[in-house]
C-alpha cells in the first residue's frame, strides 16, 4: 500500500455498495481496499462503470454502502462533511448564475464562516486561477474552462482538509486541460488538502498524482496502485520527459489488464 509520510487521511476497507434495483451479482463497488496519506494527490482511473464516481460519492458521505468502513482523517464522511472538511468539484460546476465571479468565491466561504470555518482571500484565489480580470462578470460571460476555475477556487476557498473532483476537466479542450492541471497544482500545492481525482486521461492522472489506483469493472474494485515518482514541480521538463512516458505506458498497461480481468470490449475507447 501507499507510504504515507504525513499519515493517513483516507483509509476504506472491504467497502461493497449495490444500488437499489442493482444487480447484486455484480455490486458497483466490491471489497474496495484503499488507503490515501494527508496532502496525497491520488486519481481514480478505470474502465466506464467500474464505480469511480460511486466511489467518490461514498467518500463524500453522499451514497451509503452495504458493508465495509470508510475512515476520513479518523472521522466518518458525514461528521467531516458537517464539519465542512470535504470539497467536491463535479464535472459541471453549479455556479450561481445570478451572482459574479467574485461573489460565487466569497458567497460560499461567508457561509462558512458563519459556521466557524475559516477562508482564504478571495483576491488571492482569483489571482491564482487567472481571474482577476472577470472578478466581476457572471457565469454566463464565461467560457467552460474560466466557469471550472471559479468552481476549482471556490472549493479551496472553503480550506477543505478533502477535496473530490469528478473528472472536472473532461468537458474542455486539451490546451484548456494542460492550462487548468498547472493551475490546479500551483493551489494544492500550498495547501494541505489531499485530493482525489478522478479521470479517463492518463496523462491527466500521471501529471496530477502522487499515486494513481486503477480500478476494474463488474464488480468494481481497485486493481492496482501505482506510485508516480515524478518530481514536482510537474513543470514542461518533467511532463515531456522519458520518465513521463515510461510512467504512462504502465498505467496504460494495468488498464489493459484491468480491463481482462471483467471489463467489456469496448470500455477502453476512451483511454
Ligand atoms: N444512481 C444509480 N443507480 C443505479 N445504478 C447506478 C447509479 N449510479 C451508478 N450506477 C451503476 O454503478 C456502476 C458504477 O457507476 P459509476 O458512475 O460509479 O462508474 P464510473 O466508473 O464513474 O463510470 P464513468 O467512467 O462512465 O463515469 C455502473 O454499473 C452504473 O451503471
Amino acid at each position: 500500500m501507499t507510504p504515507l509520510s504525513d499519515g493517513l487521511g483516507i483509509r476504506i476497507r472491504g467497502l461493497t455498495k449495490t444500488y437499489d434495483g442493482g444487480d447484486p451479482a455484480h455490486p458497483a463497488l466490491q471489497s474496495v481496499d484503499l488507503d490515501i496519506g494527508v496532502r496525497r494527490f491520488v486519481s481514480l482511473i478505470g474502465p466506464s462503470g467500474c464505480g469511480k464516481s460511486t466511489l467518490l460519492r461514498v467518500i463524500a458521505g453522499l451514497e451509503d454502502h452495504d458493508s465495509g468502513e470508510v475512515s476520513l482523517f479518523g472521522s466518518t464522511p458525514s461528521a467531516l462533511c458537517a464539519a465542512k472538511g470535504v470539497g467536491l468539484v463535479p464535472q459541471t460546476p453549479a455556479l450561481l448564475p445570478w451572482q459574479t465571479v467574485r461573489r460565487n468565491i466569497v458567497l460560499p466561504r461567508r457561509v462558512n464562516r458563519r459556521a466557524g470555518a475559516d477562508g482564504e482571500d478571495p483576491d488571492d484565489l482569483l489571482r491564482a486561477v487567472g481571474l482577476s480580470d472577470v472578478a466581476h462578470r457572471y457565469p454566463h460571460e464565461l467560457s467552460g474552462g474560466q466557469r471550472q476555475r471559479v468552481a476549482i477556487a471556490r472549493a479551496f476557498g472553503l480550506r477543505p482538509r478533502l477535496l473530490l473532483m469528478d473528472e472536472p476537466f473532461s468537458a474542455l479542450d486539451e490546451f484548456t486541460r494542460e492550462a487548468l492541471r498547472l493551475q490546479l497544482l500551483g493551489l494544492w500545492q500550498r495547501r494541505a488538502t489531499t485530493v482525489v481525482f478522478v479521470t479517463h486521461s492518463v496523462r491527466e492522472a500521471v501529471t496530477l498524482s502522487d499515486e494513481v489506483v486503477v480500478m476494474s469493472a463488474r464488480p468494481g474494485r481497485v486493481h492496482e496502485v501505482l506510485p508516480i515518482d515524478l518530481p514536482r514541480p510537474r513543470d514542461a521538463e518533467v511532463v515531456t520527459g522519458p520518465r513521463m512516458h515510461a510512467l504512462e505506458d504502465r498505467v496504460r498497461a494495468s488498464l489493459q489488464s484491468a480491463w481482462e480481468s471483467g471489463a467489456a470490449p469496448d470500455d477502453l475507447v476512451r483511454l
